[in-house]
């Protein structure tokens, strides 16, 4: 075992004199070092003043817990009186028999009520009467937030201001909420209903004072979890003025602080702030100069979505005292160093914890991404996605001043190793990766404006350039002090000129579903920012005009099943669902689409001519071409063989066997760039013959919207190709032009906008499935395999197109199917 470090020894030695023990002191401490950066300084301050109290805020949180469950338990059980017993009872418990850690608590805290953790946030009606000891400076309440407008309460501007360093007591503690709701919320303890996720973070707001004038770093304790994240006060992060903010003192510019100057936290950065003035740039005014641009800008769901995704979301984010075991913040400072850092939860590390090599680390985890994430591509690797999120954040922090900027230099960094010196088993901590944002501007005086950036000649001429293996160029100029790691760097020099629809693509290399479908769609890693922009939507939507009735009143007892129950396979008999596919379920009990049945579709869809096909008395088609003047006879439409689906009005179970389609993607896969085709999709599984791969999902429109948006489109736009919904326009009645429908996935759709043509001999092949309309009108067109699909091979289906009509509104594109059926390669060149 390796020797303990001293100042630990020494640590535990002075809180053993307090009686604390050293399994107490232990994941503070551990937590404080990581919070402070190893800083022992501030620790060891005051005969470690702050170890005490986070060691005394963990104990009163723990217990104010413990006292609320004990309480919520009992008061189901007890009558009135028994309860006022029972708190005599208690109030006296404790204050005969408190524990050293509560009693030598109650010498700082002349105010402390009976309940525990009266510390807290007071109402703020109330007027705080302050001990004599009461700190000079309260740091500000801020808070977790979600992407609504909620507004911070802070408890600061009720408490005194009065200058003079204190020591800390009960009530020198502020609280932050973490809430995902949309009500502002100012935390009173004396309330027992505080859901468990608004567990409040601790923050001893001494931190506050002793950086004054400075960035403030504040170590936050999250109670029960003895964990502490450092968290810098920014009213990019908190809405509301920060007390402790440096109000006159400007920025000193001091690296050496190397503090975040802005922090964003798992779904916290809704940064539009009403309460924070704005300049015409949009950025905020006032004397907070060192909030970025990335927090300063209007966030949107989609984009931060990947970042959400991999961080938390705000429930986990809210139950950070509970299971919660890790958190991802990324700190810019206005000198371009952006610090993403994980927090994990390392209290079950044993003492004889080493910190492991860092190539090791990296090595374990893409071994383990390559297994559990079915990742196929051996060549995936941790540090390309620690870059792939140093550009994003870039980027997408850019987006205002790209266009003056042409060159950012992207420098991750691990510095694990030497930021953690393996001789002291009490330090883990968070992985830092740093860059550098430069360009050829001139360097800003202004530091409201934007972070301050160094003139950057083209990065060959730069001093200490260096080329590595990948021709990526690593530039050390010995300038800051980041710039001496000793450890592995990477460094990306990439051109600003970045789109918002680009930057959309980049969020959405994990799943471009967003979270949307059962399982992730993975983007293909090479070229992921040409990934067409584009809104993902698990369902259609109507656009604008399409007239389609989804009422229940429209299903009658002849349309659904409702006397039956649980799997409509099962049954005997086959019910009133089955009567389109001629009174035999399509699907087997594995869910695929019985072989006879497909093989009828492949068919018809092979060979329309051959089979049945209606004609329109008045073909919205040919009326969409020509206008109403001349409106040229329908060339037919295929009829159609439709299967219908049981559905909420039906008595059988949501797992009914009948239920496929409705039940969405169940498959991987993923979208990857083809070779002449553009995008297009494929299976990372082996699929069987007539197993559901997706819908065709979009904007569902009228017919003739969709030739209006096409006719508009920008000449060179490219739209993914729209299906008629056209199995019912050979009914008797003329349709009315808001009766004839399509679906258009260029701007909305899922993954299906993605599957290329194939001439002929297509592995998918779609079927049009009936679920909540009791008609052909409006229905769901689905894609079934055709064959066994082999993992990684392109999924593909025949759009029928015929590439000789030239009139056609939606231009044929020329086709690289490869297919030896192919009806592009023996269309006459002359055509
Ligand atoms: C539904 S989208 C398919 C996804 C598309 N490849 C992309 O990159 O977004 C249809 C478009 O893909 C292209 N495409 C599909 N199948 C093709 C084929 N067999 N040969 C050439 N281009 C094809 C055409 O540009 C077509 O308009």
């Amino acid at each position: 075992m390796a020797p303990r470090n001293p100042r630990v020894t020494k640590a535990f030695g002075a809180m053993k004199d307090l009686g604390i023990t050293e399994d107490k002191v232990k994941p503070i401490l551990k937590s404080l070092l990581k919070a402070y950066d190893k800083n022992w300084a501030p620790i060891e301050e005051e005969n470690y003043r702050v170890l005490i109290e986070a060691i005394f805020e963990n104990e009163e949180a723990e217990a104010s817990k413990n006292k609320q469950m004990d309480n919520t338990n009992n008061m189901n059980k007890m009558d009135i009186a028994e309860r006022e017993q029972a708190l005599e009872v208690e109030d006296l418990h404790h204050d005969e028999a408190g524990r050293p850690l509560k009693r030598l608590r109650l010498k700082y805290a002349d105010q402390a009520s009976n309940s525990v953790g009266t510390s807290l946030v007071k109402p703020k009606d109330e007027p705080v009467e302050l001990p004599e000891f009461q700190p000079q400076e309260v740091c500000s309440v801020s808070s977790i937030r979600g992407n609504g407008d909620e507004s911070l309460q802070s408890s600061s501007h009720s408490l005194d201001k009065s200058k003079g360093k204190q020591p800390v007591s009960p009530n020198s503690f502020t609280v932050q909420e973490r809430t995902s709701n949309s009500q502002s919320l100012s935390l009173d303890k004396s309330r027992t209903d505080i859901p468990k996720e608004m567990d409040p973070v601790i923050v001893p707001h001494q931190m506050c004072s002793r950086n004054k004038g400075k960035e403030t770093l504040s170590p936050r304790f999250a109670s029960g979890e003895g964990r502490l994240e450092l968290k810098k006060s920014s009213p990019a992060v908190s809405s509301q003025r920060n007390d402790c903010e440096p109000k006159e003192e400007p920025f000193t510019g001091d690296i050496s602080e190397c503090l975040p100057l802005a922090v964003i936290h798992p779904e916290s950065s809704n940064a539009e702030d009403s309460t924070m003035p704005k300049n015409s740039s949009g950025r905020q005014n006032g004397a907070e100069p060192l909030a970025l641009e990335p927090l300063a800008r209007k966030r949107t769901n989609d984009d931060f979505s990947a970042f959400s995704r991999e961080t938390k979301t705000n429930s986990d984010v809210t139950s950070i005292t509970d299971e919660s075991t890790s958190q991802l913040q990324v700190a810019a400072s206005a000198l371009g160093e952006v610090n993403i850092s994980v927090s994990c939860n390392m209290s079950s590390l044993g003492p004889d914890f080493r910190t492991p090599s860092l190539d090791d680390l990296v090595k374990m985890v893409e071994d383990r991404c390559l297994r559990t994430y079915k990742i196929l591509d051996k060549n995936f690797s941790v540090m390309k996605i620690m870059k792939d999120m140093c550009e994003c954040f870039v980027e997408l922090g850019s987006e205002s001043c790209h266009e003056s900027e042409k060159t950012v230099q992207v420098k991750p960094r691990i510095d694990l190793l030497s930021k953690f010196p393996s001789q002291d088993p009490l330090v883990g901590g968070p992985m830092h990766f740093d860059y550098r944002r430069v360009s050829d501007n001139a360097q800003s005086d202004n530091v409201g404006d934007l972070p301050k950036v160094l003139p950057l000649p083209s990065p060959d001429d730069t001093p200490g350039a260096e080329k590595d293996a990948n021709g990526e160029v690593n530039v050390d100029n010995g300038q800051n002090e980041l710039s001496e790691a000793t450890c592995k760097s990477l460094v990306v020099v990439r051109q600003l000129e970045v789109t918002p629809d680009q930057i959309q693509s980049l969020h959405d290399v994990f799943d471009i579903s967003k979270g949307q479908e059962r399982v992730k769609i993975t983007l293909d890693r090479g070229n992921i920012a040409c990934l067409p922009s584009f809104h993902y939507i698990p369902q259609n939507a109507v656009f604008q005009n399409a007239y389609i009735n989804f009422s229940l009143a429209r299903i009658g007892d002849d349309n659904c099943c409702s006397s039956c129950f649980g799997d409509c396979l099962s049954s005997a008999t086959p019910c009133v669902c089955a009567i389109e596919t001629g009174t035999k379920f399509a699907y087997t009990s594995e869910g695929l689409v019985k072989e006879e049945f497909l093989d009828e579709c492949i068919s018809m869809n092979r060979d329309p001519k051959k089979h049945c096909q209606y004609l329109c008395k008045e073909c919205p088609l040919e009326r969409s071409k020509n206008g109403d003047d001349v409106v040229e006879p329908c060339k037919g439409h295929l009829v159609r063989k439709f299967i219908k689906e049981c559905w909420w009005k039906c008595g059988c179970s949501k797992s009914c066997g009948n239920r496929v389609v409705q039940r969405g993607i169940t498959h991987q896969l993923q979208v990857f760039m083809t070779e002449g085709k553009g995008w297009g999709l494929r299976t990372l599984e082996d699929l069987p013959k007539g197993a559901f791969v997706c819908e065709y999902v979009g904007e569902i429109l009228t017919n003739a919207e969709l030739f209006d948006r096409v006719s508009r489109s920008p000449k060179g736009e490219v739209h993914s190709y729209p299906v008629l919904l056209d199995a019912d326009w050979g009914c008797e009645r003329v349709l009315k032009d808001e009766e004839a429908l399509c679906l258009d996935a260029t701007f909305y759709g899922n993954v299906a906008r993605f599957i290329n043509h194939r001439c002929f001999d297509s592995n998918m092949v779609e079927i049009p499935v009936e679920i909540e309309t009791p008609d052909h009108h409006y229905y769901h067109l689905a894609f079934f395999t055709t064959r066994e699909v082999r993992a990684m091979e392109e999924l593909t289906w025949d759009y029928g197109i015929d590439f000789d009509d030239v009139e056609h509104p939606v231009k044929a594109f020329r086709c690289h199917c490869g297919s030896r059926f192919c009806r592009n390669i023996r269309r006459p060149s002359s055509k």
